[in-house]
């Protein structure tokens, strides 16, 4: 809806009414451009100025309609009542409060005059919907602020601060009081002032020299930024459109771009990550428990207990968030260190306090564990906080892997003890997954998604199991791909195939970041090597299955990855990013491959990504067959703001849909007949289920894992 009144005797104030983010739904659009024509053929009008109800602007096109075309087609095109508000004979200001993205801003750039209050922020966020700004903006922009600018903006889909929209000239004047009261003043003063060059499609393209290389360019670098996202591609074209084009031949071109990504799997893909970002906040456990019924205590204080590689992140994201922190580090070299390399991540203090005592916790709401990886160092944590800390206080563990129920048993309040796995860099990462064990409260779960809100984390409430859900499914995947390497393949080869699905990393390359120190100890917490494997045993058969040492002999030779300078790659030194092919690596596999007896066969990319990707999928699916997770659609937000997998192709599950579920378990039958000693292969009976029902779209998965039993 549109309401619309006129105020001061001329100007007509026409205001967006669609809560929560008056998106231009069908009954917006119907409502503006009536609004629009009766504001023009009123004689009484010489100003309008357009505006959103109660505070937003306008969040843009309505995403819930994009899935379905009779939707979209009812009411007015968007490119049409924008035509219509930038032909008016009377001028028209923006009056910019809270947000003006995708639609919104393409409606402010039709509009003559645009205010913003200081805090408002604006931007064309549709590519990472899989789109471009399809009513004109990949049109508009480009001829106000000039080609460089306007693409950063909708290549990057960024959002930008009112005080940068000031001096890049994408707002006319910023305001600290009431923005709508400033754009009628500022209306009237406008009045029957001329306004042909405040029309942008009237406007010709700022001059660029060198379009062709400039745009080349461009290119290249939108091809770097997602691979394998039409969407980047199409907006670059389309600003190209605007440098090249009369404004009507760009506007087609611009119309034939937006109607081929509109229609396809990625813009699919894309919009259901959205929702699957926001319909993680939205969670419940089978016990019967829920987001809208469960009330969060507030926590305004916490403890972060030991500072290394995750401690120091996780104590600046809470101090963002602000809360007060007290970090706790006993080894005083480290405390030194992260106190330094935290006031420089918060660049000042930022509420953290220091200490090298766990009393120091006494007073917190939370305490975030993160010391080493050790059950038995961590057991001995947690029975002194259940002593030391508050009796209302929650104790949250970082553990990547443990078992929180264990920990919970070494405390009094096994109810408020819970996983808050964080990844790294724990400032950065958008992912955090809360584990509740078997005694975890409602409440404290609650808390917990709440203040991952604070954060501004997707955080998606899981259950406990080894690895919980992300790590879990990974495990598969790593196998995998140790297993290719053993029966031909390259590092080179499998990171290609994988970045060319849309990784930003392959996991031989993601390997050597992280450390393969970090997956060898684990391997020697678990007994599969170290020094508690006897000699007699074969080196890659391990309880039964196949087992592949690759891992650990690189390991043993002090190949631990970027931080030696050597891994699955070669750097130029310790620390170094830049991966180069190690001629060292191609012997060693051949001679591993020589000593078990292995003959090299040639694996293509369709190999790596099947055995890879569904391996990791069919782990999805003992997930929720087992309960861990709630829905697909949480895994595939763990695995998009945790993992990287790509926005454009939806998280595995969505892939799995997408690629068809019958194909997926022809896959793997395929691949577990060819390798019965790798179980991760065999097809769970939740996959069988789903293809013998029919394969039912993803959002009515559940009703086929109902009835199983769940340990969420
Ligand atoms: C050939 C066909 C041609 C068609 C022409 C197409 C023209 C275009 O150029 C296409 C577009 O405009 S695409 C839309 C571009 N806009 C965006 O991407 C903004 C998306 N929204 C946001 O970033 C945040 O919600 C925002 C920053 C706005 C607010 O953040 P908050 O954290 O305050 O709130 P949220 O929790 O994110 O959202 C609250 C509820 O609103 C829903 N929602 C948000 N934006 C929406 C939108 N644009 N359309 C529909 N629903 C939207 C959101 O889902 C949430 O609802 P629940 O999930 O039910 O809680
Ligand atoms: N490194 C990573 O990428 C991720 C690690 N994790 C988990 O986070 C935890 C921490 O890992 P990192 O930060 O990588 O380890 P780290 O080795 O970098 O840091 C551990 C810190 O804890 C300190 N510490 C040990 N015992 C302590 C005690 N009793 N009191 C106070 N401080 C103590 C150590 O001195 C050290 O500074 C582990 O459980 C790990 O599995 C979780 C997600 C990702």
């Amino acid at each position: 809806m549109a309401q619309y009144r006129i105020v001061s005797g001329s100007v007509a104030v026409i205001s967006i009414q669609n809560p929560p983010v008056n998106a231009l739904s069908a009954a917006v659009r119907e409502g503006l451009l009536l609004s629009v024509r009766a504001a023009a053929s009123d004689p009484l009008v010489r100003s309008v100025v357009i505006s959103g109800h109660n505070g937003p602007f306008c969040g843009g096109a309505d995403i819930k309609e994009f899935g379905n075309v009779s939707h979209l087609e009812s009411g007015p095109h968007l490119v049409e009542i924008f035509e219509s508000v930038e032909a008016l004979a009377k001028p028209v200001v923006a009056a910019i409060e809270g947000f003006a993205l995708g639609g919104g801003l393409e409606l402010a750039l039709a509009c003559h005059y645009r205010f913003g209050h200081s805090e408002a922020r604006v931007g064309l966020p549709e590519v990472s919907l899989g789109l471009l700004p399809g009513a004109g903006g990949s049109q508009r922009l480009p001829r106000l602020l000039g080609v460089r600018a306007a693409l950063d903006m909708i290549v990057t889909g960024r959002h930008v601060a009112a005080g940068e929209a000031l001096k890049l000239g994408l707002l006319d004047r910023l305001t600290d009081g009431n923005t709508v009261d400033a754009a009628v003043r500022f209306a009237q003063s406008a009045e029957g002032k001329p306004l042909d060059d405040r029309r942008l499609g009237n406007r010709p393209c700022p001059p660029l020299e060198n379009i062709d290389a400039f745009f080349e360019e461009a290119l290249i670098h939108a091809r770097g930024r997602a691979r394998g996202a039409a969407a980047p591609l199409a907006c670059v074209q389309a600003v190209r459109g605007a440098a090249t084009l009369p404004f009507l031949k760009g506007m087609e071109l611009e119309k034939r771009l937006m109607e081929t990504l509109m229609t396809s799997g990625q813009a699919q893909a894309s919009r259901y990550c959205f929702f699957t970002e926001r319909g993680a906040a939205r969670w419940t456990t089978p016990t019967g428990a829920r987001w809208d019924t469960c009330r969060a205590r507030p926590i305004s204080t916490a403890a972060v207990i030991g500072l290394g590689t995750m401690g120091r992140g996780i104590t600046v994201a809470l101090a963002r968030a602000g809360l007060s922190v007290v970090a706790v580090e006993t080894q005083e070299h480290q405390l030194d260190e992260a106190q330094r390399a935290v006031s420089r991540m918060l660049k000042g203090g930022g509420g953290v306090s220091y200490s090298a005592d766990l009393q120091a916790a006494a007073g917190a709401d939370l305490v975030v564990e993160a010391v080493f990886e050790d059950m038995a160092v961590k057991e001995e944590i947690f029975k002194q906080l259940s002593s030391v800390c508050k009796p209302g206080a929650l104790l949250a563990t970082n553990t990547s892997s443990l078992d929180i129920d264990r920990l919970a048993s070494c405390t009094l309040r096994p109810e408020q003890v819970l996983g808050l796995h964080f990844f790294a860099p724990a400032h950065v990462m958008r992912l955090l997954e809360v584990v509740s064990g078997p005694r975890t409260s409602p409440q404290t779960v609650a808390a917990a998604m709440q203040l991952g809100r604070r954060m501004g984390k997707v955080s998606v409430a899981v259950g406990n199991c080894p690895g919980f859900v992300g790590n879990r499914m990974l495990k598969p995947y790593l196998e995998q791909a140790y297993f290719l390497l053993e029966e031909g393949a390259s590092p080179e080869l499998v990171d290609a195939a994988l970045e060319e699905f849309g990784f930003p990393m392959g996991v031989f390359k993601m390997s050597d970041l992280s450390g393969l120190d970090i997956g060898w100890r684990v391997r020697k917490e678990e007994g599969l090597t170290g020094p508690g494997v006897t000699a007699d045993q074969p080196m890659r058969t391990r309880r039964g299955r196949r087992y592949s040492p690759l891992g650990d002999l690189m390991c043993e030779e002090g190949r631990y990855g970027q931080k030696t300078g050597r891994g699955w790659y070669l750097y130029d030194r310790p620390g170094a990013r830049v991966a180069r092919s190690d001629p060292w690596l191609r012997s060693f596999l051949e001679e591993y491959r020589e000593r078990h007896g292995l003959l090299a066969r040639r694996i293509d990319q369709q190999e790596v990504l099947e055995r890879c990707l569904y391996a990791l999928i069919n782990e999805g699916f003992r997930v929720l067959e087992d309960g861990v997770a709630a829905s697909p659609q949480n895994i595939d937000a763990i695995y998009v703001f945790g993992y990287g997998w790509p926005k454009h192709r939806g998280g595995p599950m969505f892939y799995a849909a997408q690629v068809g579920l019958a194909r997926v378990l022809e896959g793997l039958e395929k691949y577990h007949k060819a390798h019965p000693d790798s179980p991760h292969l065999q097809p769970c009976s939740l996959l069988r289920r789903l293809v013998a029902s029919g394969s039912p779209p993803i959002h009515k998965w559940s009703e086929v894992v109902k009835g199983h039993r769940s340990q969420l």
